[in-house]
């Protein structure tokens, strides 16, 4: 891997998201990206078949859940193989904030969440809690749904793309059922999200479910947990609609199985619905909370799916062989299906008990519906930058929502490697060049502070010299250490240089 300057600064495509203001420093070791200086790139040098084994660090979104069940269960929760990132620290620090002892060790591993039950404030109390939620879409749409049914004042905000993520429909699911007040401050519904509740009252909820699944999977985690009169109704039953379509479903699952874990119980409806709605859940704590809405406990989590994305497409791009370890497809994750999406390409997928291992073969564009599995579209493009003809992405027009227009900006990164990419309303199409990896060309590639982008496109340069990378250290946003990974697993082949 090279780290360079870029030679031909060139300007951020989308309005996205610009520098933060925290949280502080990026966790976890650094040891092949640098702290951004202007125009640092990093580029991956091509070599041959990236062939090891490597585990990613632990899931985003279930470290993001297990955080919000334990803050509002009785007890100690104890969360081992946790992810250390920007997310999770936004998460923990606005937990902390509102009164929760938590105490992070083993390198951000582990978590002990110590519960005497958060503090809500008080509804006397003059400042709302300020709660700085980064570009975190977990975060703050769990958090919004839980703090208000957990009662008090906050104020949730983060940087300038956060305020341009959609959050409208979780808000207006939220004001019929609750105690006070609740609004987006931003046009079109984006955050600030300032609450000031006394809590939910009883009655069914509807949310819409097309712009993004994390406000059903907030609203079905904070149904348990009580408002002021929490201890009358520990086992009250909630139910929540979806109205219209529900994307990235394989999510609302894994939330209903963190959510059973901490001992809240999960029912699916999808019959005797109202007019407009698709599914149901009905959701109830059981008696053993104690009154809160969730139970400690000890709570091992799987490694993130998403990243191992990015592995098992080095081995798609490069004709290798990488074993994901600690992933199978008994994982709650959906992104697991991703291996699923290379083995229609023409990789070989291999499973046991220890994970899964992709092995590249000639590889062959496909016609895919990824809406279940949107985080590894980014990554999917990029491995259809090498296949036979193209291939086209359908059904993921939530993923303009996302960090940034992960359509039109992925698109136009793309373009610039010499592929043909049109960009779809739901999707992409990614043409490769006729005369294969040969029409395909280096460029320096915009990453619009999407960790995603970043991570996706520096795979590009596994076979195409001169994929320059701006911005890397932006993977700190759920994996910091990605860039000093990817070396370990390709230099383990020695197919990774680095210039000093
Ligand atoms: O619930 C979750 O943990 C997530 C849901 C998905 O978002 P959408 O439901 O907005 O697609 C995904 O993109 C995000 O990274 C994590
Ligand atoms: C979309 C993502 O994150 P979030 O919505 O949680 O910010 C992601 O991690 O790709």
């Amino acid at each position: 891997m090279r780290e360079t300057q870029s030679s031909s600064p060139q300007s951020d495509r989308s309005s996205g998201p610009q520098a933060s203001p925290g949280p502080q420093a990026s966790p976890g070791p650094q040891a092949s990206v640098p702290a951004d200086r202007g125009e640092t790139v990093v580029e991956v040098v091509p070599g041959g078949a990236v062939t090891g084994a490597i585990q990613p660090p632990g899931s985003k979104s279930l470290t993001n859940r297990a955080l919000i069940c334990a803050a509002f269960a009785s007890g100690t929760s104890k969360l081992t193989g946790a992810l250390r990132s920007e997310d999770t620290e936004v998460m923990i620090e606005a937990l902390r904030t509102i009164g929760l002892d938590i105490n992070v060790s083993d390198g951000g591993r582990t978590i002990v969440v110590n519960n005497a039950g958060p503090r809500a404030s008080s509804s006397s109390q003059c400042e709302p809690h300020s709660l700085f939620i980064a570009n975190s879409g977990t975060t703050i749409r769990f958090l919004t749904a839980a703090l208000s049914a957990a009662s008090g004042q906050y104020n949730l905000h983060g940087v300038p793309r956060m305020h341009e993520r959609p959050i409208g429909d979780l808000v207006d699911a939220i004001v019929p059922i609750m105690n006070g007040t609740i609004r987006a401050e931003s046009t079109n519904g984006c955050p600030p999200v300032v609450i000031d509740s006394a809590g939910w009252h009883a009655g069914e909820i509807n949310v819409g479910g097309s712009v993004s699944s994390q406000y059903l999977s907030g609203l079905m985690m904070a149904a348990p947990i009580g408002s002021g009169d929490a201890n009358s109704h520990p086992t009250r039953t909630t139910r929540i609609a979806v109205t219209g379509e529900l994307v990235s479903r394989p999510y609302v699952d894994m939330t209903s199985k963190v959510i059973e874990s901490f001992g809240g119980k999960v029912t699916t409806v999808s019959s005797g619905l109202a007019a407009g709605q698709s599914i149901a859940f009905d959701i109830s704590s059981s008696a053993s909370t104690d009154g809160y809405g969730y139970r400690g406990l000890d709570y091992a989590i799987e490694p993130d799916a998403s990243a191992a994305s990015y592995f098992w497409a080095a081995a798609a791009i490069s004709g290798g062989s990488v074993t994901v370890t600690g992933l199978t497809h008994a994982a709650m994750q959906g992104d697991v299906g991703f291996v699923d999406v290379l083995k229609k390409m023409g990789c070989e997928v291999d499973e046991d008990d220890n994970g899964i291992t992709v092995t590249g073969r000639p590889l062959r564009g496909i016609d895919i519906d990824m809406n279940a599995i949107s985080d590894t579209v980014q990554t999917l493009a990029v491995v259809a930058l090498f296949a036979d003809g193209p291939t086209r992405v359908r059904g993921v027009a939530h993923n303009r929502f996302k960090e940034t227009d992960r359509i039109g900006d992925l698109a136009c990164e793309l373009n610039k490697l010499g592929a043909t990419v049109a960009e779809h309303e739901d999707g992409l199409t990614i043409t490769p060049p006729a005369d294969g990896v040969k029409g395909l060309h280096g460029a320096v590639l915009e990453t619009y502070h999407d960790h995603r982008m970043a991570m996706s496109l520096s795979l590009a340069g596994l076979r195409i010299a001169g994929v320059k990378i701006k911005n890397p250290s932006c993977t700190a946003k759920t994996y910091p250490e990605y860039f000093a990974d990817l070396e370990n697993l390709i230099g383990r082949s020695h197919h990774w240089s680095r210039l000093a």
